[in-house]
């Protein structure tokens, strides 16, 4: 059957096979491909949309590179299936993301196809350009280095970088930008606007490259001339469109921009263009979601679209209707509702306007809200920018993803203490995603700066009055951290009041030990204290900074066993800070503390099968609870 239906696919374990194929043969290996990328992702889950609108890009570098020896090197690797699945990976790909299955994004961890750590924006052209440099450093003159970056992913700082010291350092870097205007959601910005400018001159560009083939083949496109001809074709070309190549002006070659589902024009220019020397940059345009018309028509909710059927292009979607809503539904909500009462606050959120829920009061207050591109340092530093000046920020970040913006939280918000209500959403286990997706390191991250205050809701209500209470006056720089996906009431809605900062409080009372944990890890513990059958007093803590030190002496006079909870790093989080404030108040329990190792990265699975494995499940903590009564 797969014979039949992957007639050339199945004869590709590796691109060395692909390579062996005719040209001509290469629509019929996309077609192939795109068409097992639909059958895979619509029965397991995962990045579905993205891959699509580069299977034809796929298929031209694995057959014009000589990879793995040639490095290719992709931004975030959600578009990596179709790379994957020609890597020798399309035996184990049913095993994606899953537990002890293949990683969700590529890494060198995996496979030696795949180049450098994949999971985080706009890191690409740093990468691929330090590899361009020590090939030449090492003894590799002949090594090519692609970088292959999307629109949205170009939007973040961090590309920039990578861009601005390309220009300048010795290198023969190609950059592929692949433009398919769109980021998760719409794709924001200046640049993007730039690239959608860029079109315009479409015929301008084809003329100039055939000009550029029949100069080099006359021999009169030295590598020494170089910079001299981008100078006057720059100047030619901002004489006829009064715009100059922003990419040309940093003297990258700009090839482009080129319909990136063309499989064998796209190998062509491919061939043309990787011997050049110097820093060069593709501009190839693509479809998100290309040859599943569903997936074309709605790139968003396509982007990860869970279970399918491929047929129909129905999404399976379980009935939730007597489940808590997502935390995600309930941020986004009370923002809105937040935001009718109080005219200073505004949103901002780095590309996941949809993934976070900001697009509920984005749809009714647009000019409230900032959607900034891929761009977390920023995104931080804007707030604060609005909060020195009378606003109120809620800046969105993922938890993960806000490492990107970790000096922009201690230098442009907490020094000057600015009221910025930073939600740092995916905190702790994820799930699927993995290593690169935990937000497993923001509780110990955040910690030691002065002025924040760090607050963590254990249910919906929580996080309502949370959020209520970092937007009242005189709050300071207001930390709130809470996990992917649905909480634990149904009934969410309560109203909106006030919780002292620095408090927590005791949820359920015992004799024997005490457990205190932060967030909604305290349902595993209820879970774990029930069946365990000992007298446990259950304290949410609620706040990891300030701690609450009543309820801190409380703990200390009456047990002599506590165990820690965190669905977060568990040295230098919660559990580090209770064994700190212990000793320096000079009490002696035993303290137990459960959280994520920092001797290895979680890999992806589900949350329950993560939790297990970091003995932050129930069952584990029933089990620690049983050893702890032993001693
Ligand atoms: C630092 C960081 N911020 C946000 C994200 C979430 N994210 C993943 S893919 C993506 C959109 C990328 O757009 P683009 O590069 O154009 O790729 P496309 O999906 O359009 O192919 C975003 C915002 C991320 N992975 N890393
Ligand atoms: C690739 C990437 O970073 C995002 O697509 C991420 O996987 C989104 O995850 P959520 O589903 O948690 O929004
Ligand atoms: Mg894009």
């Amino acid at each position: 059957m797969d014979q039949e239906k992957f007639e050339l696919l199945s004869q590709i374990k590796y691109p060395a096979d692909l390579r062996k194929l005719s040209i001509d043969q290469l629509p019929e290996v996309c077609k192939e491909l795109r068409q097992d990328i639909i059958d895979e992702v619509s029965v397991n889950p995962g990045h579905f949309a993205s891959s699509l609108g580069v299977v034809e890009i796929t298929v031209a570098l694995h057959y014009v590179f000589d990879t793995p020896e040639d490095r290719i090197v992709w931004d975030v690797g959600h578009q990596a299936y179709g790379h994957k699945l020609l890597t020798g990976r399309r035996d184990q790909f049913s095993t994606n993301r899953k537990l002890d299955g293949i990683r969700p994004f590529p890494t060198p961890l995996e496979s030696e196809y795949d180049t450098f750590t994949c999971g985080h924006a706009s890191n690409s052209i740093s990468a691929a350009l330090g590899m361009a440099v020590a090939a030449k450093k090492t003894g590799h003159e002949d090594r090519h280095v692609v970088a292959v970056i999307g629109d949205g992913s170009m939007s973040g700082g961090l590309a920039f970088e990578g861009l601005n010291n390309a220009s300048s350092t010795p290198n023969d870097l190609l950059i592929i930008l692949n433009d398919n205007d769109m980021s998760i959601d719409r794709a924001v910005g200046g640049m993007e606007q730039y690239l959608l400018n860029l079109d315009t001159n479409e015929t301008y560009n084809k003329i100039r490259f055939k000009a550029s083939q029949w100069l080099r083949s006359k021999g009169y496109l030295s590598d020494k001339r170089r910079k001299g001809i981008i100078r006057l074709n720059n100047a030619i070309k901002s004489a006829i469109s009064q715009q100059q190549n922003v990419f040309e002006g940093m003297n990258i070659r700009y090839f482009g921009p080129f319909d990136g589902h063309d499989v064998r024009e796209t190998v062509r220019i491919l061939r043309q263009i990787k011997d050049m020397k110097g820093p060069k940059l593709l501009h190839l345009h693509t479809t998100k979601g290309k040859g599943y018309e569903p997936a074309e028509k709605a790139a968003t909710v396509w982007h990860a679209p869970g279970k399918f059927d491929p047929k129909t292009g129905e999404r399976i979607i379980s009935d939730t209707s007597n489940e808590p809503p997502k935390f995600q539904e309930v941020f986004g909500k009370t923002l809105l509702e937040l935001a009718r009462q109080n005219p200073r606050i505004v949103g901002v959120t780095p590309a996941m306007p949809s993934g976070c829920s900001m697009n509920i009061m984005m749809k009714e207050m647009p000019d409230r809200t900032f959607d900034v591109g891929i761009a977390e340092g920023h995104a931080v530093t804007f707030s604060g920018g609005m909060a020195k000046d009378g606003l109120m920020p809620f800046c969105n970040i993922y938890s993960s993803f806000s490492q990107r913006a970790y000096d922009n939280i201690i230098h442009d918000l907490a020094i000057l203490n600015l009221p910025v209500v930073m939600c740092l959403d995916r905190a702790g286990l994820v799930g699927e995603d993995g290593s690169t997706h935990h937000g497993a390191f923001d509780l110990a991250a955040l910690r030691p700066i002065p002025n924040l205050t760090i607050a963590s809701p254990m249910n919906e209500h929580e996080l309502r009055k949370l959020m209520y209470t970092a937007q009242l006056p005189g709050k300071g720089t207001f930390v709130i951290r809470y996990p992917r996906g649905r909480g634990a009431l149904r009934d969410w809605h309560c109203k909106l009041e006030e919780i002292e900062v620095g408090t927590g409080r005791r949820l359920t009372d015992g004799e024997d030990l005490a457990i205190l944990t932060l967030g909604p890890i305290a349902y595993q513990a209820q879970e774990a204290i029930r069946q365990a059958g000992f007298s446990v007093a259950h304290y949410d803590l609620r706040f990891l900074k300030p701690l609450d030190n009543k309820l801190l002496h409380e703990v200390g006079q009456r047990f002599k066993r506590i165990i820690t909870i965190e669905d977060g790093v568990r040295n230098g989080g919660m559990g580090s800070a209770v064994l700190e404030w212990m000793d320096d108040h000079s009490y002696t329990p035993r303290v137990v503390r459960l959280g994520l190792p920092d001797s290895e990265f979680v890999e992806h699975g589900t949350v329950q099968q993560l939790y297990k494995k970091c003995r932050i499940d129930a069952e584990s903590i029933k089990e620690e609870i049983l050893q702890l009564m032993k001693s």
